[in-house]
């Protein structure tokens, strides 16, 4: 039997790249190739495991028609570029994350009749997922809320498969950081990126949490010019951890961004999280996912503007001194899990991109 090939168009951050890679995990017996742009997270992650083939791209941004040209003309050569791979690779489908990568992977597939899985782990989908749903083979979305965006557009049904994760999610994982047993554990951490703001109202809380023998891991990305400026024997601090399976499995709770990926794994962990999303995110889109979780009665959110140290401070010494209410939220965090999310994105594939047999 032939090997399939597939293309996967993802790129930029651990909310695209993680999901897909789960995903292309679970086909080994398919040819991937991997479209990224230059300079972004798949650079790191991609090489050494699939071919990965980048296309300079950005974002629109603004209304000045002027300074679209550079980002149309980009996106047109991309279009071709993808085209010019699609063929020379043999490529026989597209499975895509969104974000502006989406665009030349599924323009080009259309324009050369491959099927395409476009797969939105946000409830309130990225305005590439709005625009270019109708020209995909099938949609999929990580939470049920993006259907209302999105079944009329397509007019197609939209499944629902929540989000893939690292395989490590799926399982209990051991944790390589020597934190005691009994010790209260407070997992700090923004998106793949990290979180400078939120950073420094989290360290004018963190001593107080300190005093009480808590535990507390701060996972500050690598921008943080103050990530060094607090010391204390109970207080981890790195830019970028891989073990998060093991890290959230442990933690009483997390004080986390809202991006989808990190609400995905906290319903896995079964970690109640108090959120602070991310501000200037595109259309405000953390706190529709955020929503979700509140809701459910697995989290609580509070805007970053909102935030003080002081209230940060009370809330969360509020929390540690309440086990049944943490644990009621972990349990609500769990009855929104999909652990099967990578399975299912992984069988759309086999069904649009099946094994060809020879004849
Ligand atoms: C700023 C922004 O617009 N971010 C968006 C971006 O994802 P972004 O990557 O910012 O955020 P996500 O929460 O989706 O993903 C973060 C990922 O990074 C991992 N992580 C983080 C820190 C660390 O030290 N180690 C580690 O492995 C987390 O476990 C998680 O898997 O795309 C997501 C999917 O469209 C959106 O929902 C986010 O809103």
């Amino acid at each position: 039997m032939a090997r399939p090939k597939l293309l996967i168009a993802a790129s930029g951050t651990g909310g695209h790249l993680f999901p897909a890679l789960a995903v292309a995990k679970a086909l080994p017996d398919y040819d991937i190739h991997w479209l990224g742009v230059p300079d972004r997270l798949e650079t790191q992650l991609v090489p050494g495991i699939y071919p990965l083939h980048q296309v300079p791209l950005q974002g629109f941004q603004g209304r000045n028609p002027i300074a679209q040209l550079r980002p149309l003309g980009q996106l047109l050569g991309a279009i071709q570029k993808t085209r010019t791979l699609i063929r020379q690779e043999g490529i026989q489908g597209v499975f895509t994350t969104g974000g502006y990568i989406a665009a030349p992977g599924i323009l080009a597939a259309r324009s050369l009749g491959c099927p395409t899985l476009l797969h939105e782990s946000n409830a309130l989908p990225g305005k590439v997922t709005r625009a270019l749903a109708p020209w995909c083979s099938q949609v999929a979305v990580g939470m049920a809320e993006a259907v209302q965006h999105l079944d009329k557009k397509t007019g197609r049904t939209i499944a629902v498969t929540g989000t893939p994760v690292r395989p490590e999610f799926l399982g209990p994982q051991a944790l390589d950081l020597a934190i005691p047993e009994d010790s209260p554990l407070i997992v700090v951490m923004g998106g793949s990126q990290g979180a400078v703001a939120l950073n420094q109202k989290v360290r004018e809380a963190i001593p107080h949490w300190l005093e009480t023998g808590a535990w507390v891991v701060h996972l500050t990305g690598t921008n943080d010019p103050d990530a060094h400026s607090l010391s204390h024997p109970h207080y981890v601090v790195l830019p970028f951890y891989d073990n998060m399976a093991g890290l959230l499995q442990r933690a009483d709770l997390a004080i986390s961004r809202a991006g989808a990926s990190a609400l995905t794994e906290l319903t896995l962990t079964g970690t109640p999280g108090l959120l602070i999303p991310y501000p200037y995110a595109a259309e405000n889109h953390q706190r529709h996912n955020g929503d979700v979780l509140v809701k459910a009665g697995a989290a609580e959110m509070i805007s970053q503007g909102d935030l003080t140290g002081d209230r940060l401070q009370k809330l969360i010494l509020d929390w540690l001194g309440n086990p049944t209410k943490l644990k009621a939220m972990a349990h609500q965090a769990r009855s929104l899990a999909v652990p099967d999310s990578t399975e299912q994105l992984a069988t759309l594939v086999r069904q649009l991109i099946p094994p060809t047999h020879p004849n």
